[in-house]
C-alpha cells in the first residue's frame, strides 16, 4: 500500500491553501510536488501550500525556534517560495488551533519575513501584527494593454506595485503577469494590487500575485494597499499621530488593516478550515516525476 500524507484545505477570504502538516520536516516538498498539489483540475488545488513545520526542524528558521515554535514554510502555486502571505498566517494559526497544537491568545509565527503575532480568539476573525512596511524610492509603472498606471512600491516583507485605477474591470483578465516597469525595481518578482476608492478610508482591489496569478485575496497586498493609500490620502500615521484604519474589499472577502503611528501594521480578517484528508502518496511521486 502507498503512503498517505495527511493534508487539510483552509482559505482566507478565499485565498485558498493545502495545508501539510509536517512537524519534523520529513517531507520532500519539491516545488514540483507543490504545483501537483495546487493544480486546480489534477491536484487538491490551490492558491499555494501552507508547509507546517516546527522551527527547530528547518534549517531556515532554527534560530526563531526560541521566538516562535511553529514555521510557515509558505509555497506558491507554482512551487516558488515566497517571503510571506498575510491570509496564509491567518489559516496556518487557525490549523494549530484546530489541531489542538495551540489555545487562544497571542501567538509567534515564524515565516521567512520574520516573526509574526497572531491574536487567536475561540472562533471569529483573527488579527495579525503583520510589521512594518518599506517604500523603496522611486516611481514604478504598472501597465495593461493601453493602460499605463504610475504605482507605489510597498514591501511587506514581500514586494507588492500599487496602482490606482479608475475602474477594476481595466486591469483586464489578468491571465498573465501584468508588465511593472523599471524591470530593475523588482529583481525577484512583483504582486500586482489595482485600487479604486469605495469611499471615505474604504477601497476595492484586485490582485496579480507572483506565483499563483489572479487570486480572490491577498493580505500582504491588502496591507500595501492600506499604506498606499494612507500616503496618497495624506493620513501617514507617521505625519499625523494617529493610526490610520482601511477596509479593503477583494473578491473573495473584506479586510481591515490598521497602520500605528510608530508603522507597525495590523491585519484582520477570517480564516476557515474547510476539509482534511489524505494525499496518495504514490499519485504524489507520479505526478512529480
Ligand atoms: N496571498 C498571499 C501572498 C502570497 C505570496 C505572494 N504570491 C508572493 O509571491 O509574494 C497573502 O495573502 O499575502
Amino acid at each position: 500500500m502507498s503512503t498517505r500524507i495527511a493534508f487539510l484545505k483552509g482559505h482566507g477570504t478565499e485565498n485558498d491553501f493545502v495545508i501539510v502538516p509536517d512537524p519534523e520536516n520529513a517531507l520532500d516538498l519539491s516545488p514540483a510536488a507543490v504545483a501537483a498539489l495546487c493544480d486546480r483540475r489534477a491536484g487538491i488545488g490551490g492558491d499555494g501550500v501552507l508547509h507546517v513545520v516546527r522551527s527547530a526542524a528547518h534549517p531556515e528558521t532554527r534560530s526563531m525556534a526560541p521566538e516562535a515554535e511553529w514555521f510557515m514554510d509558505y509555497r506558491n502555486g507554482d512551487g516558488s517560495v515566497a517571503e510571506m502571505c498575510g491570509n496564509g498566517v491567518r489559516v496556518f494559526a487557525r490549523y494549530l488551533q484546530h489541531a489542538g497544537h495551540v489555545g487562544e491568545g497571542d501567538l509567534a509565527i515564524a515565516t521567512r519575513g520574520g516573526v509574526k503575532t497572531v491574536h487567536l480568539a475561540k472562533d471569529g476573525d483573527i488579527t495579525v501584527g503583520m510589521g512594518r512596511a518599506r517604500l523603496p524610492e522611486g516611481e514604478v509603472t504598472v501597465s495593461v494593454g493601453e493602460h499605463n498606471w504610475p504605482a507605489r512600491n510597498v514591501n511587506m516583507g514581500n514586494p507588492h506595485a500599487v496602482a490606482f485605477v479608475d475602474d477594476l474591470a481595466h486591469a483586464g483578465n489578468l491571465y498573465s503577469a501584468p508588465p511593472v516597469s523599471p524591470a530593475d525595481a523588482y529583481p525577484h518578482g512583483v504582486n500586482v494590487e489595482f485600487v479604486v476608492d469605495r469611499g471615505p478610508r474604504h477601497v476595492a482591489m484586485r490582485v496579480h500575485e507572483r506565483g499563483s496569478g489572479e487570486t480572490r485575496s491577498c493580505g500582504t497586498g491588502a496591507c500595501a494597499v492600506a499604506v498606499a493609500t494612507a500616503r496618497r490620502d495624506g493620513a501617514d500615521p507617521a505625519v499625523t499621530g494617529t493610526p490610520a484604519t482601511y477596509t479593503v474589499d477583494l473578491p473573495g472577502g473584506r479586510l481591515v488593516i490598521t497602520e500605528r503611528p510608530d508603522g507597525e501594521i495590523e491585519m484582520t480578517g477570517p480564516a476557515v478550515i474547510v476539509a482534511e484528508g489524505e494525499i496518495d502518496g504514490e499519485w504524489l511521486e507520479n505526478a512529480v516525476n
